[in-house]
């Protein structure tokens, strides 16, 4: 996907300044390391998240999951972009799992920003997870279960067939 502007009347800049009001919200008691994302919906809604940690460890949910995770529960599916900031100096990839969390709704922008400086890194879902698995990739799963079925049920009818007449 290019990086283009975004086909919204919102800028870049303007979605990472509401990462940074997300990441503001971040519940981070363990890591210390606050996250936000703002992410803009085919409609123009913009759903913010931040990373929510649990005493547990292993239930805590990132920033771009928990934005996913409120985008989709508020009706949205269809996303043009999604903005992701941290405290570091440079912009921080999102992790594996959110990647794969975000390539599940399709290929758009992912604008990396930081805290305290301008600096951005501006890729895609696709593009951050090269090979990726996706619902497509069990779409042709069925596609291909339904030929195999209709493949072997051609063939059995045949072998019936040539059993009868022999
Ligand atoms: O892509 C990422 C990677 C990490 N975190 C959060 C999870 C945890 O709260 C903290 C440290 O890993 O950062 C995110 O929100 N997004």
């Amino acid at each position: 996907m290019a990086a283009s502007a975004l086909p919204q009347d919102i800028s870049d800049a303007e979605l990472v300044g509401l990462a940074r009001t997300a990441m503001k919200r971040a519940h981070c008691p363990y890591s210390k390391f606050p996250v936000g994302a703002a992410l803009l919906t085919e409609s123009g809604d913009i759903i913010l998240g931040c990373n929510v940690e649990n005493a547990s460890y292993g239930g805590t949910i990132c920033a771009e999951r928990s934005a996913v995770v409120s985008a989709v529960s508020q009706g949205h599916t269809k996303f043009r972009a999604i903005s992701v900031v941290t405290e570091l100096s440079e912009p921080a990839s999102p992790c594996g799992l959110c990647r794969q969390f975000l390539v599940e709704f399709g290929d758009f922008k992912v604008i990396i920003g930081t805290a305290f400086n301008s600096k951005t890194l501006i890729t895609s879902t696709r593009e951050l997870l090269p090979f990726a698995f996706t619902p497509e990739s069990l779409d042709t799963f069925e596609q291909e279960k339904s030929s195999a079925v209709a493949e072997i049920s051609a063939t059995t009818k045949e072998h019936d067939v040539a059993k009868v007449s022999s």
